[in-house]
Parts: structure tokens; C-alpha cells; sequence
């Protein structure tokens, strides 16, 4: 790419081709197929595997670990790096901004959303009996189990954890391409997800997956109905060797969704899950009606198309903007239409997926309100009590309570803090009284370091800005208080951790991040875009939409979506606004008026028709 903002085109490394040229599977394609595969092969005619679920994440630079293969990284004084959880106890904590966001919370489980379609780093924290691993407390034990390198010390004079008898906090090593029977040099980290923005989280990353999910009848979904003639994502009885029910919860259920490791992880992402479940079966009940003689198999992979297409439409339209700003996306070239290019890859990049979007943790709230029909809070709930515990959502139109409250209630800005509870109390993995519960921003930092990420200071740089050869050299976009923090922390400006780097950098004009946080996270929606074949605005492929049907896509707004499936009957036009619906009447739209989808244009006979759908409104 001729784009001086484009960091792929400085790319030197790619670790994907190693993997491709050495241990992908031989796939041969159907050139003409009008559907992409549900694990992502076949995208790329020319190397069939690119952007499938199963291969590595990209790296934009050089793996930085201890030993240059597996280690954990050390400072450059040879030292080891500073704790997690005390970067996040000196720098991060207690500093909450008090003042809200001019976006909704809507733009919390949407964002999460796009995460689980492009990004899935396996790993375990159960011994092969099911147990939960319990890491060795004395140092150099630990060392010796290599899934427990990552545990994090707590300070001992920790503001939370220092009441509790605890002295390391368990997170685990992830899995790596050697775990796939595939060594790689250094270690290479797979993504089990599809890399495209493809809805794999609503229909599954492989066969397996897809198949447990579907219907195969009109092209649906498997669902089920609630107490309230409600559709739901299937109901499961629990995840396989997890407890996950707590003294508080004990009899919670789950759902099945595509992305079993997620769809039950809070409620925003459940809602989701819920929301794109219901859209795709509407979406069959409408073309069933104008195509009756379409098998299940046309049914399923069109309603899916027009899923993913939607998608893909409010990630570039609406959501991107937002986070990264309008100018620079357009700046980017991100916005130019028909992009599709068979030598960019779409692979995430580990950067991205291990430091850059997880910035967006720190915009999690404190709770999430249920409205009534009035637009009145009726109860809130605290995120973090209802993690992997999705019970309360198909319970008395709770669901339809929850969407208006994502709707009405402004978010959090992006900020150098996550939530109290969230550093604090994160707990989904144990009931044990004894254990608060894990520290998100302790994780995200070790994360980091597990998968071997270049430091900010690499990245800043790879992103346009000048190397910091001292700290201060990093005023340009982080405050003096800030850095005198860092100094206080890290040996050299060489050290500094990528995420607490991304954290503390101001936001960028017309941006919720910061300037590196915004290239990273650009540098991958591009390549999502131009490397993906299948993109809804390509033309000229077996699957490119006609340009009618193009235009129907590109008026449906996730408005559209809720006034079908949801019995919300106001929207907004920008759907990421909080606007208050009691103080500004007038500025939502009603759902009759405006939001209706016209599908004539997936018509295959002249005639037109509109159909109640069973279960939804319209
Ligand atoms: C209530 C909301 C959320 C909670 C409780 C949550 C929690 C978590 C947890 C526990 C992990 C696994 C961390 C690890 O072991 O490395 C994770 C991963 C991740 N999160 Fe979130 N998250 C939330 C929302 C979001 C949002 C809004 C985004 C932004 C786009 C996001 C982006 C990511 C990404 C990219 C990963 C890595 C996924 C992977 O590759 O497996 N999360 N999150
Ligand atoms: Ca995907």
C-alpha cells in the first residue's frame, strides 16, 4: 500500500506464511462458491488458509520474549519486569473519571462483539482431571510449571488483596502453535477464531460448532422459547468441566452460541448473541416467504450474508468512527468502497488482539440498567455479579429491559483506569470464598507478556511517532505525572509494558484512544476489509450482493435490528448516542415510521410480500 499511514506496508515479519508454508492443512477451493466457509478457508484464492480460524495471529514486529523463544520477557537491564498487579496498583487505580460519555453503553457489547469475531487465544486453567490449577506460591516452583509463568505477585501492601492470605494471583500461560503439532520459532500464538468480520461468534469458527447450531429446517437457527414466548439462544445445562455456579448463583443456565467460550461471559454479550440469533431467523421467515421453494441450505447461508454484511456495515460506519475517529479512518482509506486485495492478509494482529482492543476494557461500567416501557430504571445489576451467569435474561422481558438500557445510559469515556470491580473482582472461574477474584488489568498486562509483545516504545515508533530515547521523550501524548509514575516503575522507556503505554496516551482528536492505540487498531480493520473477499461492498464475486441489495444493506442500522426482533419501539439514528428518551422526545424515531427492511430485493419472482414473522412483531 502507498499510504504513509499504512504500518503493513513496513511489514517485514509474517509469522502466518511460516505457519501456512509448514503446517496448514491442504484445502483445495471452489473458486465459484457464493459462500464464505464457515472456518474462514478459501477466502484467499491464492493461499486458502489466510484468515482461517485455527492459524497464528499476526505479528506487526518481532516477538520480544526472555530467551528470544518462550521466556517471558526481562527489562534491558536484565531485571525482571514489574508486577501487573502493582503497575495497576501505582498507576491505574483509584483514578476513575467521574464525568460520563456522550456515547451509550450499546457501544460496550457491540465492541465486544467484533472481539470474539476476529480474535480467540486458547488456554486453560483446568489440570486434564478438570481441576482449576492452583500455582505453586514459592517462586522457583513456579518456575518449573511453565502454565503457571504468568501468575502475578501481589504487593504486599495491596489496597484489595493484601486483606486476603493470597500472594499470587493465577492466570495461566496460553496455548501455542505447538499445541497444534506445529513448532514455530519464536512461539506463535493461533487465533481459533476466524480473523474476518464474519459473525463467526453467532455461527460458530468450525464445523462442529456450526452444525450443533443449526436447525436445518428453513434455514434457522436452533433456538429456544422462554416462559414469555420469547427466542433465545439454545439453553445448555452447563459448560463442560466448569463450575461456574456460586454460592450466589447456584442455579444458572447457559446458551449455546457460536463462540462457546464467550457467549455467556455478562449479560451485554449474551444480549448480543441473543439479538443476532433472533435477526437471522427473522431474516429466513422473510425470504422463505418471497422464495418458498428455497432449501434450508440457501435459507441458512443468505440469512447469514445479510447477518454478516450488517455487521461489517456498522463496524465501518458506525462503530470505527467513533473509537478511532472519522478523519483518520477516512485519512486510513478504511472508507474507500470495493478494497478487496488477495495480498493483504486479514489476520489479526497479536497487537491488536493482546493489548490495542483491550484498551476498550476500560470503558466496562459499573452496572447495567434494565428500563421499562416508560424509559425508567426498574433494577440495575453489577456486570461483574453476573459474569458467565446469563440467567436473567430471558426472564420476565427482561431482555427488551436491558437493550433500553443500553440505549438510554451513557457509557464510560476510555481512560486510564478500568472499573474498580473489574481490577478487582473479576471472578468466573471459582466460587472459593477465600479468592476476591481476579484484577482485568493484571491479566491484560501478563497477557501481553505471555504472547511476547513488542513494547510501546517499538510500537509508538512503528506507528510514526519518534522513538523515545528517555522517558520524557514520551510527553508528546502522556503526562509528565505519568511518566514520572513509569520511571518509578520500569528500569528504561524501553521497558514500558504495550497496554500501560496505550493506556496512559492521550486521546487523539475526534478519537476515544490514543494515537498508537488507534494505528494499531486501524492497521487490522483495514486488512479486515481489504483482505477479505467477501467483504459486503466487493463486486464482481460469485457472492458480491446486486447493487439493489447493496443499497438495502446499507441503510440498516442495528435500529433496524432491534425494532425487528426486540419490542423497543423508539431508536435513534446514531445508535451509539445515549440520548435520553424523557428529555428528548423527539429525537427517536419510531420504530413503525422508519426502520422497516424492505427484502423484496432477495425476491427471485416479481412479487412483492410482506409477512409477520412467527415470534416477532413484524
Ligand atoms: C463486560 C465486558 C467485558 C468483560 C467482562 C471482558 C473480559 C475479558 C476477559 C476475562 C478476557 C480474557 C483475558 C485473558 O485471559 O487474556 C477478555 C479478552 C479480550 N477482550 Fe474483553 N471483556 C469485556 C469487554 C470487552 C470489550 C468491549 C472489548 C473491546 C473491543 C474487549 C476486547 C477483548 C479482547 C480483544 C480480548 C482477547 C480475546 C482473545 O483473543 O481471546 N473486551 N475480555
Ligand atoms: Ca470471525
Amino acid at each position: 500500500t502507498k499510504n504513509p499511514l499504512h504500518i503493513s506496508s513496513v511489514l517485514k515479519i509474517n509469522n502466518a506464511y511460516e505457519y501456512v508454508k509448514r503446517c496448514a492443512p491442504k484445502v483445495s477451493c471452489d473458486p465459484n462458491a457464493k459462500y464464505r466457509s464457515i472456518n474462514g478457508s478459501c477466502n484467499n484464492l491464492l493461499i486458502p488458509t489466510m484468515g482461517a480460524a485455527e492459524t497464528p495471529f499476526l505479528r506487526l514486529l518481532d516477538a520480544e520474549f526472555g530467551d528470544g523463544y518462550y521466556k517471558l520477557r526481562k527489562q534491558t537491564n536484565g531485571s525482571a519486569l514489574p508486577s501487573a498487579r502493582l503497575i495497576n496498583d501505582k498507576i491505574f487505580m483509584g483514578r476513575e473519571l467521574y464525568h460520563v460519555d456522550e456515547n451509550n453503553i450499546l457501544l460496550l457489547p457491540f465492541a465486544q462483539l467484533l472481539a470474539h469475531d476476529i480474535s480467540g487465544l486458547p488456554g486453560t486453567s483446568f489440570d486434564k482431571h478438570g481441576k482449576l490449577i492452583i500455582c505453586p506460591t514459592d517462586k522457583i516452583v513456579r518456575e518449573t510449571v511453565s502454565l503457571c509463568q504468568t501468575a502475578v505477585e501481589y504487593p504486599p501492601d495491596d489496597p484489595v488483596y493484601g486483606k486476603y492470605n493470597l500472594t499470587i494471583m493465577n492466570i495461566f500461560r496460553s496455548s501455542t502453535s505447538r499445541n497444534y503439532n506445529c513448532p514455530l520459532f519464536p512461539t506463535t500464538f493461533m487465533n481459533v477464531k476466524t480473523q474476518f468480520i464474519d459473525a463467526s461468534d453467532v455461527y460458530g469458527s468450525n464445523e462442529n460448532v456450526t452444525k450443533r447450531l443449526r436447525l436445518m429446517e428453513g434455514g434457522r437457527l436452533r433456538s429456544s422459547v422462554s416462559e414469555n414466548g420469547q427466542m433465545f439462544c439454545p439453553f445448555i445445562g452447563s459448560k463442560e468441566g466448569v463450575q461456574f455456579t456460586s454460592e450466589k448463583h447456584p442455579h444458572s443456565i447457559y446458551y449455546d452460541t457460536g463462540d462457546p467460550d464467550n457467549g455467556n461471559q455478562n449479560l451485554g454479550i449474551t444480549a448480543m448473541q441473543t439479538l443476532f440469533l433472533r435477526f437471522h431467523n427473522y431474516i429466513t421467515y422473510k425470504l422463505l416467504a418471497l422464495n418458498p421453494n428455497w432449501s434450508d441450505e440457501t435459507l441458512y447461508q443468505e440469512a447469514r450474508r445479510i447477518v454478516i454484511a450488517i455487521i461489517q456495515r456498522i463496524a465501518y460506519e458506525d462503530f470505527l468512527p467513533i473509537v478511532i475517529g472519522d478523519d483518520f479512518q477516512e485519512a486510513y482509506g478504511i472508507n474507500n468502497e470495493n478494497i478487496y486485495s488477495p495480498t493483504v492478509s486479514p489476520a489479526t494482529s497479536q497487537e491488536l488482539s493482546s493489548a490495542a482492543f483491550r484498551v476498550l476494557h476500560s470503558i466496562i461500567p459499573y452496572q447495567f440498567k434494565f428500563m421499562n416501557e416508560d424509559y425508567k430504571t426498574e433494577f440495575s445489576i453489577n456486570v461483574t455479579d453476573y459474569l458467565e451467569n446469563p440467567k436473567l435474561i430471558p426472564m420476565n422481558n427482561n431482555f427488551d429491559k436491558l437493550i433500553k438500557g443500553f440505549l438510554e445510559t451513557p457509557g464510560r469515556p476510555v481512560q486510564p483506569s478500568y472499573n474498580f470491580y473489574i481490577s478487582n473482582f473479576m471472578r468466573n472461574t471459582t466460587s472459593d470464598n477465600q479468592f476476591p477474584g481476579l484484577d482485568l488489568m493484571s491479566v491484560d498486562i501478563t497477557r501481553g507478556r505471555d504472547v511476547g509483545l513488542p513494547t510501546f516504545n517499538q510500537v509508538r515508533h512503528l506507528c510514526g511517532l519518534p522513538l523515545a530515547d528517555d522517558f520524557e521523550d514520551l510527553l508528546d501524548s502522556i503526562h509528565l505525572k505519568d511518566i514520572k509514575k513509569l520511571k518509578g516503575l520500569y528500569h528504561s522507556v524501553n521497558d514500558i509494558d504495550l497496554l500501560v503505554g496505550l493506556l496512559l496516551e492521550k486521546p487523539s482528536e475526534g478519537a476515544m484512544v490514543g494515537p498508537t492505540t488507534r494505528c494499531i487498531i486501524a492497521d487490522s480493520f483495514y486488512r479486515f476489509k481489504a483482505g477479505d473477499r467477501f467483504f459486503y461492498d466487493v463486486q464482481r464475486q460469485p457472492g458480491s450482493f446486486t447493487p439493489d441489495q447493496l443499497k438495502v444493506i446499507k441503510k440498516i442500522t442495528l435500529g433496524h435490528v432491534l425494532c425487528a426482533i426486540t419490542n423497543v419501539d423508539h431508536v435513534q439514528t446514531s445508535m451509539f448516542k445515549a440520548i435520553d428518551h424523557n428529555l428528548f422526545p423527539a429525537s427517536k424515531l419510531n420504530c413503525d415510521d422508519d426502520f422497516r427492511i424492505d427484502f423484496n430485493k432477495w425476491s427471485e419472482s416479481t412479487n412483492d410480500s410482506d409477512v409477520n414473522c412467527p415470534f416477532f412483531k413484524k
